[in-house]
């Protein structure tokens, strides 16, 4: 799976996408993460990527030119065009349930706005859709991106060593999680519970559901209202 990242501050990615599972799967060949500076794509010798708004208002926004320019060079011969999203506040928030639909593309053109965002042409005829990380408002798109890139790239087979684990972490069966532990069996008068030492593995399953259900109720009402309405007229 490869990503193509737009943005002001490509060394931010290779910094932070070279480290850890990201980096192994890049050496694996399983992803590849190609930040593109938009300001190489500028014209003229100031390199200007943003200016004023039309209509006035405080901030600048990010011109076309350079980005358009930046999208075509990484799209230059390729036979199909890649989806393109672009990191907004306005965007389809990023749930488990998004990340699992996008690891299923092959190819994802990642926008990353500064300042006030990017002109509207640009999304307009650019931008398949806008993917938000939640409700607030960051300085740019850049950490977004790379939100975006591990809890897809995780997706991808090859990536997590133990991927059977998937169907039972948070947010993957619309629950959260059951408690973990390890080694010691005791820390400072702190006991494991006894059911996870017992290697009856039938009562575990049993024990982890019941918590995965408890602390969803407690933590999360509006997932447990999903996972209850989901659940109904299943046998
Ligand atoms: C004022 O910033 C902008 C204004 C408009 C677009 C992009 C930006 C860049 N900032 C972002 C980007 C994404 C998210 C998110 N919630 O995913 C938060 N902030």
């Amino acid at each position: 799976m490869r990503f193509d990242v737009l943005t002001l501050f490509p060394e931010t990615f290779s910094l932070v996408m070279k480290e850890s599972i990201i980096g192994r799967a890049q050496e694996k060949g399983l992803i590849e993460v190609n930040a593109v500076n938009i300001r190489d794509y500028t014209r003229d010798k100031h390199r200007k990527v943003d200016d004023y708004p039309f209509g006035g208002g405080n901030g600048m926004v990010m011109m076309c030119q350079p980005m358009f320019d930046a999208y075509r060079a990484v799209t230059e011969g390729l036979q199909t065009k890649p989806k393109v999203i672009y990191m907004s506040p306005q965007g389809r928030v990023l749930t488990q349930k998004v990340a699992v639909e996008l690891s299923k593309e092959e190819h994802l053109i990642l926008l990353c706005g500064h300042y006030e965002g990017i002109d509207e042409r640009i999304i307009e005829e650019l931008v398949d859709e806008e993917i938000s990380i939640g409700d607030y408002v960051l300085t740019g798109g850049e950490l977004p991106a790379m939100v975006l890139i591990d809890c897809v790239s995780r997706l991808v087979p090859g990536v997590l060593s133990n991927e059977g684990s998937f169907s039972e972490e948070s947010h993957f069966n619309g629950l959260l999680e059951y408690p973990q532990y390890t080694r010691p069996a005791e820390y400072e008068g702190k006991q494991v519970p006894e059911i996870l030492l017992s290697g009856h593995h039938a009562n575990i399953q049993k024990w982890r559901s019941a918590r995965s259900l408890e602390r969803t109720r407690i933590k999360r009402p509006d997932l447990y209202e999903n996972h209850i309405k989901s659940s109904e007229g299943k046998i």
